[in-house]
Formats: structure tokens, sequence, C-alpha cells
């Protein structure tokens, strides 16, 4: 009863409460999977069906000009800059997070010169990366070290070209230090690259006010753009003059309707982009993305551990004693906004859990994964998992 009462005072009290009417989510339906799929915005099916019908149906071929279709890249790039700590022109959308990890991996390699030949890579990270990283390497004649993140610091040296981090960790939930960690990658002379797909949307990120050299993400976990909705490459303004796409298609030229022979690449941000762009999934992103006015990201984190310490101690007060283990860190400066638990029948446990209307995922081998998206998760969702997770065990 203690707990009911305690969710029902911090929904009360929750300043962020008022946003989860801007998602669509089936009644009595508990979601904590907005770390790998966002909710619907409910605004979302309505802009879509006039980009179909009208923009489309009707304007046809003129809509890449007249409904902004052309620039949507670099539009929706500074609609996101903001979230992540990025000042405007430095952040294109499109492609997948996978083919953008590609580009900017291999950019910064290519900007930290031909003497440095080791790439590093976080061991643990979502497979990926390390798989575009290992090519990526091969590809540009250097060598590949996977090395875990605690290990970063003591492995950099004057052979480092890049390293590719995550900010937050799919599968322990762990926040690392993006501060830190690149001024260290900045001491060897190397370029650091973050993925920000579990942090962006969850948490403060800093990139320019942290020097990070390059960065990617993708937009369907707490950006909540959708199935498939296309990720970004932020390129830092000092490196854009330099920055030099490994895939550089005709839409980042500098005149892309001069369709000359030779590549002369555009300005800015826009040079990371490579075809044309997925314009349903790209404005149904814009569209996802009001749900963002007028919030603070520090907001959205104070909500974010308050929201994963209530889970913890709830899971702590109701679960029984033994069967699950923490894997999220506990102090707040190094997690994201998800609880990882290790427990022995994880499997069987989430589909039972999902089958009782509470959704988190499970990850191999041991691990039931809970994320936290402030914007449309309250406390009393909070208590009702934990309830839930304890009368599953
Ligand atoms: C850290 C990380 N990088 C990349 C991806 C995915 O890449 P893509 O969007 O290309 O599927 C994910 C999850 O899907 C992820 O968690
Ligand atoms: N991107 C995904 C997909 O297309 C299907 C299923 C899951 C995903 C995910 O996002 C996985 C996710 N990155 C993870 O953290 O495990």
């Amino acid at each position: 009863m203690f707990h009911v009462k305690r969710a029902a005072e911090l929904d009360a009290a929750d300043e962020l409460a008022g946003h989860r009417k801007l998602f669509s989510l089936p009644e009595g339906l508990v979601y904590l999977d907005g770390n790998s799929l966002g909710a619907l915005p409910a605004a979302v099916p309505g802009r879509l069906q006039d980009v179909a019908g009208r923009e489309w149906g009707e304007l046809l071929i003129r809509s890449w000009d007249e409904s902004g279709w052309w620039t949507a890249p670099e539009r929706i790039g500074d609609r996101i800059a903001p979230l992540v700590g990025a000042a405007a022109g430095q952040i294109v959308v499109g492609d997948s997070t996978s083919v953008n990890v590609f580009k900017a991996l291999v950019g910064a390699i290519r900007l930290a010169g031909e003497e440095r030949d080791e790439v590093l890579v976080d061991a643990t990270t979502f497979p990926t990366d390390g798989y575009i990283a290992r090519s990526a390497a091969r590809m540009t004649g250097r060598t590949l070290r996977p090395v875990r993140p605690e290990e970063v610091r003591d492995a950099l040296g004057p052979r480092t070209a890049a390293v590719l981090l995550n900010h937050v960790d799919y599968r322990s939930g762990c926040l690392y230090d993006l501060p830190g960690l690149t001024a260290a990658v900045h001491a060897a002379g190397a370029l650091a690259v973050w993925d920000l797909c579990h942090s962006a949307g969850a948490l403060p990120v800093g990139l320019d006010e942290h020097g990070v050299d390059l960065a990617i993400g993708c937009t369907y976990k707490y950006l909540n753009g959708g199935p498939g909705s296309p990720a970004y490459l932020y390129v830092a303004a000092r490196h854009q003059d330099r920055f030099d796409s490994p895939l550089p298609g005709w839409t980042g030229h500098a005149d892309p309707f001069g369709m000359t022979a030779e590549y002369a690449p555009g300005d800015g941000a826009l040079r990371g982009r490579v075809g044309t762009p997925d314009i349903l999934s790209m404005l149904a992103l814009e569209a996802s993305l009001d749900v963002w006015e007028g919030v603070d990201v520090a907001s959205v984190r104070a909500k974010s551990l308050a929201l994963t310490d209530f889970f913890v101690e709830c899971v702590t007060a109701y679960a029984p004693q033994g069967r699950l283990g923490l894997v999220t860190p506990l102090a707040h400066a190094e997690r994201g906004s998800q609880i990882a638990l290790r427990c022995d029948d994880a499997g069987t446990v989430m589909k039972a859990l999902i089958a009782r209307g509470v959704v988190g995922d499970f990850r191999h081998p041991d691990v039931l994964r809970f994320g936290f998206a402030p914007l449309y998760v309250g406390f009393a969702d909070v208590e009702r998992a934990a309830r839930v997770l304890a009368e599953v065990l």
C-alpha cells in the first residue's frame, strides 16, 4: 500500500505528467520498451495522412520544393540538435544508424590522418556498431581493437585514430562518462565518435559543450520517430570542411542538380547526406518531435532518475529475495534511463509479463530490460510493473 500511495504522490507532483496525453498508448498497458521502440505521438497519423494524401497524392513532385521535402534532413536535424546539446547546422537526418556509424567512423579515421592506424571500439557494444567498425577498419587499412569502456583510457595512444563508444549501454543501461572519455580521447590526439541511441531524448548529452567530434543516433527510441525512422549524424562544425564522407551520394553534393561527373561536397551538415531522403518516415519523425515543444531535457533526466529509482525501490520491496540481480548501476552518474535485471529464466518471465500488460524486453542470455520514457511513463506504471513482476516470479 505504501508504494501505491507514494506513486500517486509522485504522479501528482510530476511536471511532465501532462505530456502523456500527447501519445496514443493502449489503455491499461504499461509500456517500458521506449528504449527499443518509442510510443506513437498522437499527432503523427494525421500528419502522415496529409503527407501521403496531399503532399504526395496531389502536389506530387512539386513537394520536393513546395512541401520542403528536399531540405527535410537538415531541418529535422536542427530540431534534434537542442535535444543533444548541439547548435544548429551540425546534424543531418537520414539512413539507418548502422549506415551513419559507417559514415562517422570512416569520416573520423580520415580526419585523424594516415599515421594513426588503430581504431578502438566498445567491446560490449550493440552488435551492429562492432560489425560496422570492423569493416570500416578493414576498408581503411586500420586495426580494430575492441576494449571494454573502462579500459579505453589505458588503450589510447599515439596510434589511436578514432574511438567508437556508446553513451548508454543497450543491455546494462550503464551511462558512460562522455565528457571525461572525450577529453581523454582528445588528449591522445584521436577523435571521439559517440552512439547516442540510448541517451538522446532521455538525458542531456552536451555534444558541443563536451567537444564531441562526431556522433550518431537512432530516432525510434526516446525520440519516438516510429519503426525504422531515419537516424542522424552529427559532425562538429570545426570538422565539417574536412569531413570526407565514405558515401558521397548526389544529395550531399554542392550542386546536386548540376549532375556533374565530379563529386564536390556541399557545405555543412548536408555533406553527410547520401541518397534520396526517406520522406514518409522522415516527416513522421518531424511530426513526432512536436512533443518536445517547451520540454527541458534536464527535467526529463530528473524524472527518468526518479522513475528508475522508484522502480528499483518497488522491485526490492515486492520481488522474492534472490530471484533478481540488479545489472544497472545504482549511482545516478552511471545510469541511463533503463533498469536491467538479471534473472535465470528471463525469457519466460518477460513473456509472462507481456501477457499481463507490462511490456519490457528480454536480452540474451538472462536480462530483463525495462526502459523508462519520461514523457509518457508515470509512477503508477512503475509500481504496477514491479508488482506484476513480483507476481510472475
Ligand atoms: C547502440 C545501438 N546502435 C545501433 C542500433 C541499431 O542500428 P539500426 O538503427 O541501424 O538498426 C541500436 C538498436 O537498434 C543500438 O542500440
Ligand atoms: N531497432 C530494432 C528493430 O528494428 C527491431 C527490434 C529491436 C530493435 C532495437 O532497437 C534493439 C535495440 N537497439 C536494443 O537496444 O536492443
